[in-house]
């Protein structure tokens, strides 16, 4: 299976005040002095990602969003949309987000039309997708996470980067994390799924694994069949953590 490089992307979720662009720039520093073999990204809050991407510019750190509206521009109170994110200094953004599934209602008919809207901006997709533990312990996690795959993927995407992060809900800032059969069982699924999907189109996008992944933990995982990269929340948030999960790629 031919394997893209890797991507390891840092979600910082609802965390960062200005005080924070100094861990965006520590880590544009050690990425300048010592380049990681793999891309990187962070997603900071929308209120940050103008200022981290100033920070990053010129450097190896590419800027993500945590999610976007739909629609272009018009009467969303509070929403932020592609191409505002684009406007920013954006290039990524994460949808699908469990938090947004179960916080926010957001279903995967939802997504793919997210998902539709930051292709239409420039924006390279993070398409969240991961059961439950309750979905895990009644042997479900294939069968709902491969659905969540092929309902939040637009059947027209073909050619345009985009990525897949598979993050079973229960690991979540839990310091849980599957075995590693467990998380191969799933990438092979979400790869099965991609294809039927997509066709061939659905065969080289990276799969990221997300949950409680930390630099204790990153090699292992990042070794697992299938897996393309990494989706990092706490361990993200502080720039020696967040290294050390790069370097181990
Ligand atoms: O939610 C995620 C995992 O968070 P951890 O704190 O790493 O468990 C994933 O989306 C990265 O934000």
């Amino acid at each position: 299976m031919k394997q893209s490089v890797k991507l390891i992307a840092g979600n910082w979720k609802m965390n960062g005040v200005a005080g924070s662009l100094a861990e965006a720039e520590a880590l544009k520093q050690a990425l300048d002095a010592e380049p990681a073999a793999c891309r990187v990204a962070v997603c900071p809050p929308a209120t940050l990602i103008d200022r981290v991407a100033t920070t990053v510019k010129g450097g190896a750190v590419e800027v993500g969003g945590q999610d976007c509206h739909v629609e272009v521009c018009g009467a969303f109170t509070g929403c932020v949309s592609a191409e505002m994110l684009t406007d920013a200094g954006a290039s990524l953004v994460i949808l699908g987000h469990s938090e947004r599934r179960a916080g926010f209602g957001e279903t995967d008919a939802d997504v793919a039309a997210k998902t539709e809207a930051a292709l239409a901006a420039g924006l390279e997709p993070i398409i969240c997708v991961g059961e439950t533990l309750e979905q895990r312990q009644a042997g479900d996690a294939v069968a709902v996470v491969s659905a969540q795959v092929t309902g939040s993927l637009p059947e027209s995407l073909s050619g345009e980067a985009f990525a897949v992060a598979y993050e079973p809900v229960w690991a979540i800032g839990t310091g849980l994390t599957p075995t590693l059969e467990q998380i191969e069982e799933v990438h092979g699924a979400v790869r099965a799924a991609m294809v039927a999907r997509l066709g061939e189109g659905g065969r080289t996008a990276p799969i990221l694994y997300g949950g409680s992944v930390k630099p204790s933990n990153a090699a292992e995982i990042l070794k697992v069949a299938e897996v393309g990269g990494a989706l990092v929340g706490g361990a993200s948030l502080k720039a020696a953590d967040f290294l050390g999960i790069i370097r181990a790629v």
